[in-house]
């Protein structure tokens, strides 16, 4: 929690005005920021300075680890995050590539489980990964990427957090997450937890001990009508210690995630937290 507080605090004193044209919004922004969290010692990293909606954030990334790519399938999980982006933006809903209603295109878990091969065929990209680290190989490639610039024209959004590089050394897993491009007070919340619990699912499924996850920001911004809210409401409230996450035992494998489990196989313990706050969203 320190270490988003201080984020969220350097962008107000250090950040730099940019446009952005996508949003036609500016946005306050740094460059380059570095997370840590302890996933051995179970820290799960839950924004307290407001109430976080977690199950959001780890329903989505279900959703990423089974390849959908309907916001209607999002929603079913129970998160509503992809509605604005599938159904909102003007230049996705004119792309020809848009197959209807609550069509994402070929983004994120789409690229993560079937990256399209040139010479014909798909690429499953976390199955080579679940079935190496079972196997307790690490051949310092255990990588997933999102980032397919070839198909970017085919999906509403590029990917934000877009590469998930895992590490093995002796019984312990590591992750090391890339994200391009952070909205600060709506997107790094639910991206903090779902590093935190990849890494937990992944160590559980593979059957290792996790270690810590590291989180590496690029462009780190504030857009100009959440800055207000970020400065003098939640930046003045006193953070509550790290909740728990605790995930269902059950869950052993990569078709567990694929098919039964929902969001009713995770708890979180002791999370006391302030009011929530609603931040605008830019689409
Ligand atoms: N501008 C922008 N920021 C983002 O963080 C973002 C995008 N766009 N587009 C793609 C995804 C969608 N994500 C989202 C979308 C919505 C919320 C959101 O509204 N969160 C609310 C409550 C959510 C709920 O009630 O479940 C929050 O207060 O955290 C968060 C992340 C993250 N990404
Ligand atoms: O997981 C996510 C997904 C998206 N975001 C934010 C970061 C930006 O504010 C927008 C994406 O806009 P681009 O113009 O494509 O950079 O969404 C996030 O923080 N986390």
């Amino acid at each position: 929690m320190k270490q988003y507080l201080e984020l969220c605090q350097r962008i107000v004193d250090e950040g730099v005005w940019v446009a952005n044209e996508r949003t036609g919004k500016r946005c306050l922004t740094v460059i380059n920021a570095d997370l840590e969290y302890d996933v051995a010692g179970n820290q799960f990293p839950l924004i307290t300075t407001r109430k976080s909606f977690w199950k959001a954030a780890i329903a989505e990334f279900l959703g990423y680890i089974r390849g959908y790519d309907s916001a209607a399938d999002f929603r079913k999980l129970g998160a509503k995050t992809w509605d604005a982006n599938a159904n909102l933006n003007e230049a996705w809903l004119a792309n020809p590539h848009r197959k209807g209603e609550d069509d994402m295109g070929r983004v994120y878990g789409v690229q993560g489980r079937s990256w399209a091969k040139p010479d014909g065929g798909f690429v499953d990209q976390l199955r080579k990964i679940v079935d190496n680290l079972s196997r307790g190989i690490d051949d310092r490639g255990e990588i997933m990427s999102f980032y397919n610039p070839g198909e970017f024209h085919m999906g509403c959004l590029r990917p934000c957090m877009h590469t998930h590089n895992f590490s093995l050394l002796g019984d312990t897993l590591y992750l090391t997450s890339y994200q391009r491009s952070c909205d600060v007070p709506l997107g790094l919340n639910f991206n903090q937890v779902q590093v935190f619990a990849f890494l937990a699912l992944m160590a559980q499924i593979t059957g290792h001990k996790p270690g810590k996850a590291y989180h590496k920001i690029v462009n780190a911004h504030i857009y100009e009508d959440q800055l207000e809210l970020m400065r003098d409401v939640q930046l003045k409230r006193e953070p509550f210690p790290a909740p728990q996450l605790e995930i269902n035992p059950d869950i052993k494998s990569l078709e567990d995630l694929e098919t039964w489990v929902t969001l009713d196989d995770f708890k979180v313990h002791n999370y006391r937290h302030h009011d929530p706050i609603n931040y605008p969203f830019s689409v």
